[in-house]
């Protein structure tokens, strides 16, 4: 198998400093979003970015003069509805960022908000099927668990699905599980995160992290934070919404890696794609190591071979859930 170590030290930068050498147009939807607000700026900053194209059904020509202004190089431009605003906000996109859709508030789990974004998710996702095809896509919008099956289901129907171009970002498990483990041992690490992005899904492998020792108890402290930290942060905000800065600044680091690998950088991250690691248990999707390329997903890795027999639980549980949440993803693109 491959040393965890040099899979942890290839995607521990979040952004780069060089300027950009091919042109990225990058269009956002749901821009004027608590995370869409955040992450544009985050990709306006990055200067592989060369056109940031802002779509939302409000506010987006304000966010859009706003950013305008940073004195970075890309040219931003905001659409709405009107005008048949986001088909124009995706002509010529390579880059597809979806942070569209509601959030939860205390009580709810991501599966609640199903009826509210599958809709939405299935809506935009057509529209990048007929305009821009071959752009990457990142899915933010929850449960990322269905969401990612729908727009790839959206895709094949169009007859256009190409299963490296599709992204389920999971990062913010990674970002978070990262920031557990510094604040416990002083060392800021990657710590990869597989499986799903929701609850007993989300399945933290520290048994990776070179050097890191915990005890069974802290171990279980530490998955069960990573699994719901985004309860963490949903019970702070007391009903006014979920993750958002921390949200962007993942979004952000994982659309700068795909930036990065397309520019000819040997990227890895960990993100929820389609592969056959799970096929005998009935999902095609799973999040797990993941090297990028110039067109997307160069190579999906199988987990590591000596997870612990604890990883190896999580796994078994976390697949039988992510059987369910696929299937109903699935279905709701079958069934209309
Ligand atoms: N993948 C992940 O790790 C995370 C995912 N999320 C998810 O991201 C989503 C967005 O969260 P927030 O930004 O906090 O919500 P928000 O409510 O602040 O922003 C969502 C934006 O989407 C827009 N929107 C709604 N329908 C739309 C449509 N059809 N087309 C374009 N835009 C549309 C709204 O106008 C709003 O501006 C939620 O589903 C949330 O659960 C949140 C945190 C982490
Ligand atoms: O918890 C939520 O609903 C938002 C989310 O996905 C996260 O913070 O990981």
């Amino acid at each position: 198998m491959f040393a965890s170590r040099s899979i942890v030290s290839l995607s521990r930068r979040a952004f780069s400093t060089s300027s950009a050498q091919n042109a990225a147009k990058v269009a956002v939807l749901g821009a004027a979003g608590g995370i869409g607000q955040p992450l544009s700026l985050l990709l306006k900053a990055n200067p592989k970015v060369t056109e940031l194209s802002l779509y939302d059904v409000v506010n987006t020509p304000g966010v859009a003069a706003d950013l305008g202004h940073i004195n970075t190089v890309a040219k931003v431009t905001g659409f709405t509805p009107e005008n048949d605003g986001l088909k124009s906000a995706l002509d010529g996109a390579d880059m597809v960022v979806i942070p569209a859709g509601v959030p939860r508030k205390p009580g709810m789990t991501r599966d609640d908000l199903f009826k509210t974004n599958a809709g939405i998710v299935r809506s935009l996702a057509e529209a990048c099927a007929e305009v821009c095809p071959k752009a990457q896509i990142l899915i933010i919008s929850n449960p990322v668990n269905s969401t990612v099956p729908i727009a790839s289901e959206v895709f094949i129907k169009a007859g256009v699905y190409d299963p490296k171009r599709i992204f389920g970002v999971t990062t913010l498990d990674c970002v978070r599980a990262s920031r557990f483990i510094y604040e416990k041992t002083g060392n800021l690490v990657d710590v990869p995160v597989v499986g799903g992005h929701a609850g007993i899904t989300i399945i933290p492998l520290f048994s990776q992290v070179e050097g890191l020792k915990l005890s069974d108890e802290e171990r279980d402290a530490l998955t069960y934070r990573v699994q719901f930290g985004g309860d963490e942060v949903v019970k702070a905000k007391a009903g006014t919404g979920s993750a958002t800065l921390s949200m962007a600044y993942a979004g952000a680091r994982f659309a700068d890696s795909l930036l990065r690998a397309s520019e000819g950088e040997d990227v890895i991250e960990w993100s929820f794609v389609r592969n056959d690691l799970y096929a005998s248990e009935g999902i095609k999707y799973f999040s797990t190591y993941v090297r990028l390329g110039s067109e997307g997903v160069k190579e999906v890795l199988p987990l590591p071979d000596n997870l612990t027999d604890y990883e190896k639980d999580l796994v078994v549980k976390g697949v039988a859930e992510l059987q369910k949440t696929e299937k109903k993803g699935f279905d709701f693109v079958h069934s209309q």
